[in-house]
């Protein structure tokens, strides 16, 4: 299974590259693949688990993160409403692509992190509030589907590093908390 001993962290060459599209039919190894992702996150979200295995939590991970130059992510949003316990997004998104965002943009209030940056980089990732992504789940459909604030963050965030970009990139280095008046604060 994936601990954090396979997460490449930051001056690894493979972070900054630009990820290959997969191929279709799947291959065995990317569904493979894209299964261990979702289980690394579902241990990182289990107390128990995630100590055990000293697991970092996560809500999503891309496979540049695994030194696996492909586009594929794993997303999984735990519901926030006890009276619905099934997460908000539990996928594999092979080949995700951001097809339409809002003008209107958010951030989280207390900043972004990454599994592979070990420090606190502080200030406001500002980002499309909503976003619509069109992408293959692991069946092999063309699916597309449409995110707002904190989900439409956390897919942004992951398809940045299909592109080599990561999170300390949007921050404004002049004033890292400046906010104009209509960005949506995520808390
Ligand atoms: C927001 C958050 N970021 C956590 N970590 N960072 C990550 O996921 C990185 C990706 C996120 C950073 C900002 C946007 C995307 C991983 N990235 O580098 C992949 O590219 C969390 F762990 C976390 N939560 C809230 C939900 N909680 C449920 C119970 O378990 C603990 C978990 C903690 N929320
Ligand atoms: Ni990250």
């Amino acid at each position: 299974m994936i601990t954090m001993k396979d997460i490449i962290r930051e001056g690894h060459p493979i972070l900054r590259e630009t990820a290959q599209p997969v191929a279709f039919p799947l291959s065995e190894e990317d569904i493979t693949l894209g299964q261990k992702m979702l289980e690394f996150l579902e241990n990182s979200q289990d107390p128990v688990k995630a100590e055990e295995l000293a697991l970092r939590g996560g809500v999503g991970l891309a496979a540049p993160q695994l030194a696996i130059p492909k586009r594929i992510i794993a997303v999984l949003i735990p519901s926030n409403d006890p009276e619905k316990p099934e997460p908000v997004v539990r996928e594999v998104l092979y080949n995700p692509k951001i097809v339409s965002h809002s003008v209107q943009e958010a951030c989280l209030g207390d900043g972004e992190g990454c599994l592979s940056v070990d420090r606190d980089v502080p200030g406001y990732v500002i980002r499309p509030a909503r976003i619509t992504v069109a992408y293959t789940n692991a069946a092999g459909e063309s699916k597309k589907m449409r995110f707002k604030n904190y989900s439409a963050i956390v897919l942004q965030h992951e398809v940045d590093h299909l592109n080599g970009i990561m999170f300390y990139d949007h921050i404004n280095t002049d004033n890292p908390f400046a906010l104009r008046p209509d960005v949506l604060v995520i808390e």
